[in-house]
């Protein structure tokens, strides 16, 4: 008998009849009338733990057993494209489950720390989480961070022992850390296999008992909050609701608080987990709500939704949900200049649906008109770039991303009032805006304080690294007798690229990171300007700190040299400090020794021509990548590759 087979008769045989309701014949939804759940039925809790400790393949247990989804699917809420992909959830996700008479609305959330924005927004509606943490991995440092952004906002925690099934399993180990770290005791603690199902089924009976009720009141009018949005190319925007007060049904009239407009509902739902229609959604579910919200700026994340009839006086809009800010900004540039208006229209939507993203209009003398965007951290400006190719068609042009800079500027009344609007101190998104370093005083580059938790033998591996990147030490903790948690303070700078990739492939996988801004800090900085036959090309130019600048310079030149093609022409590149044309570093591309179609044109005979077209072919789709900077051709990967080692 198979494995799928196998868990569905456990989970017939665990659950009773009442659970039986995944049957394939008909739809799921038809047995359940969602309006009986009163607030005291309904339980609204998250998953949250450091990345790959199996959120997602809870997830998928509890949808089973349930009866959401049949039994043996895998990475159910794990929707978009780039998720499967990469294996990574990137967006939260809401499942509604019914579970011996309660309502239990789940939210999965992301692991990795650029997404932690979407862990905040979500604990926004949560009332409990579970804290899951791997039994072969213990505690790692996004259990820490989530732990206490739970903990800030006092929301019940459960702690759940995930992977027992492994052969490294060391549950007392993590029973331990539970404790030193977090004062649990071993009795609070769940432990499971989410992926063989085992003890799954105590998860869902402490999310009953120990979750608490949302506060709600169904008696008062309509009252919700927008946590979460996407764009559908049909429907208009899609808003995901918490509902608090009162209930709504198609056909109500509401209106919007921060954007005082009305709206007819015409559809209300919810995920379980994809969109299924219910004839309402009452206060402390969680749901969907369509209404024709034309343009994406209507559905933003923290708007307050209100029955049309209450007068908007008397409407007690909700807190606003707390932005993250952005750690690095990259230019964002169509490919063909020509599509930038539906470009435009694609990032905004994009935006509804990922609301951490800022996002300014720039135009780059090589690229024509964009947008300086500022991402959570790398991988997430890598997700966004595949996002707006998957889900939007886009074909777009990342450039190398940088952190924000700050100069002083000189206490003299005329330059500042000359050059920089009066301001005392500016920001530097961008090396294109690189203040003249005989205006500035000083200049600031932010700072993190970095928790690391490793191995003890790692120790003085990782502080090497850490202080080959510029840092400070901070305190040192053992969080049992094999692992410590260590702190840094470090320049994002630093940390922002690629220290995470160093940092597992130095402890072979073994050290676990989270980071949090920590201030400014003076520091001498220089731009490292890129001349590419004797034209800056400012997409390549970078702000570093000046004791960097020499090594970058050849780094930079020597991938450069990687990423350009040989073009009919000799190509020089340079790497020069601020406007001088001194180079730190210079390299050579020699041009194309021979023009292949003159070669073929003259040879007709023997499937010349044929050649001849399919070499040409092969060309233009190879020139469709490319971007023309001058007379130069780059392949539009070139502007990302740059930085990546
Ligand atoms: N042996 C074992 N493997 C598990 C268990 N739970 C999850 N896994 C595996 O661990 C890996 C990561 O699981 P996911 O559920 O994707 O982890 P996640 O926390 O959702 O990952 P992110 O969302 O990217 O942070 C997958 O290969 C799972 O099959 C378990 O209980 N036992």
């Amino acid at each position: 008998m198979n494995r799928q087979r196998l868990l569905k008769i456990w989970c017939l045989k665990k659950l009773g009849e009442t659970h039986r309701c995944y049957s394939s014949a008909g739809d799921p939804t038809k047995l359940i009338n969602f309006s009986e759940f009163t607030p005291e039925k309904i339980r609204n809790f998250g998953i949250v733990a450091h990345v790959d400790h199996g959120k997602s393949t809870l997830a998928d247990r509890l949808l089973e057993l349930c009866g959401a989804v049949p039994p043996g699917q895998q990475q159910m809420l794990d929707k978009l494209q780039v998720e499967r992909e990469r294996g990574i959830t990137v967006k939260a996700q809401t499942a509604a489950l019914k579970y011996q008479g309660y309502l239990l609305n789940l939210i999965d959330t992301p692991g990795h720390v650029d997404f932690s924005a979407e862990v905040s927004r979500s604990l926004a509606v949560c009332d409990g989480i579970l804290l899951l943490v791997a039994a072969n991995q213990g505690v790692q440092a996004q259990t820490i961070a989530n732990f206490w952004l739970a903990f800030e906002k006092n929301i019940q925690i459960i702690p759940v022992i995930n992977k027992i099934d492994l052969p490294g399993a060391d549950i007392k180990s993590v029973e331990t850390q539970l404790k030193n770290l977090f004062e649990f005791n071993s009795e609070e603690c769940l432990h499971i296999s989410a992926k063989s199902g085992l003890n799954v089924e105590k998860v869902l009976d402490a999310i009953v008992e120990r979750v608490p009720a949302p506060t709600a009141n169904v008696n008062a009018p309509f009252r919700a909050m927008i946590f979460d949005s996407y764009f559908d190319h049909f429907r208009g925007a899609i808003a995901h609701i918490v509902v608090k007060e009162g209930s709504v049904r198609k056909g109500d009239k509401i209106r919007s608080y921060q954007n005082d407009k009305s709206y007819d509902v015409t559809e209300v739902g919810v995920m379980r987990p994809e969109m299924v229609k219910c004839t309402e959604v009452r206060a402390g579910q969680v749901g969907y709500l369509v209404c024709n919200m034309r343009t994406v700026k209507e559905a933003v994340v923290g708007e307050t939704l209100f029955a049309a009839e209450t007068p908007k006086e008397s409407v007690q809009s909700f807190a606003e949900i707390k932005g993250v800010k952005p750690t690095v900004y990259a230019g964002l540039f169509p490919v063909e200049t020509a599509d930038y208006e539906s470009l435009k229209q694609a990032v905004e939507r994009l935006c509804l649906n990922d609301p951490s993203v800022t996002v300014t209009p720039d135009a780059s003398k090589a690229l024509g008109l964009g947008w300086r965007i500022g991402f959570l951290g790398v991988l997430h400006m890598e997700v966004f770039g595949a996002r707006l190719s998957q889900e939007y068609d886009a074909s777009v042009i990342l450039c190398q991303p940088s952190v924000e800079y700050r100069a002083k500027i000189k206490d003299n009344e005329s330059i500042r009032k000359k050059r920089y609007d009066g301001m005392e101190e500016v920001r530097i998104l961008d090396p294109s805006k690189f203040p003249e370093e005989s205006d500035v005083d000083s200049f600031l580059e932010p700072m993190v304080k970095v928790r690391m938790i490793v191995p003890n033998e790692m120790m003085g591996t990782v502080n090497g690294l850490c202080s080959e990147c510029r840092g400070e030490r901070g305190e040192i903790s053992s969080i049992d007798t094999s692992r410590l948690m260590i702190l840094w303070r470090l320049p994002l700078a630093e940390v922002a690229v690629d220290f995470f990739e160093r940092l597992k492939k130095l402890t072979s996988g073994y050290a676990s990171f989270d980071y949090e801004p920590d201030g400014w800090q003076e520091t001498r900085l220089v731009k490292l300007t890129i001349l590419i036959n004797g034209k800056e090309v400012s997409e390549f130019s970078q702000i570093l700190p000046a004791a960097m600048a020499r090594d970058r310079a050849k780094t930079l030149v020597q991938r450069l040299k990687r990423e350009i093609p040989r073009q009919q022409f000799e190509v020089t590149i340079k790497a020069c400090i601020g406007s001088s044309t001194k180079a730190l570093s210079q390299i050579v591309i020699q041009p194309m020794k021979r023009d292949f179609s003159q070669l073929l044109k003259g040879n007709f005979g023997g499937g010349g021509m044929e050649r001849l077209n399919k070499k040409l072919s092969h060309q233009k789709k190879g020139k469709e990548r490319m971007k023309m900077v001058g007379n130069i051709q780059i392949p539009k990967e070139a502007f990302l590759n740059v930085l990546k080692n």
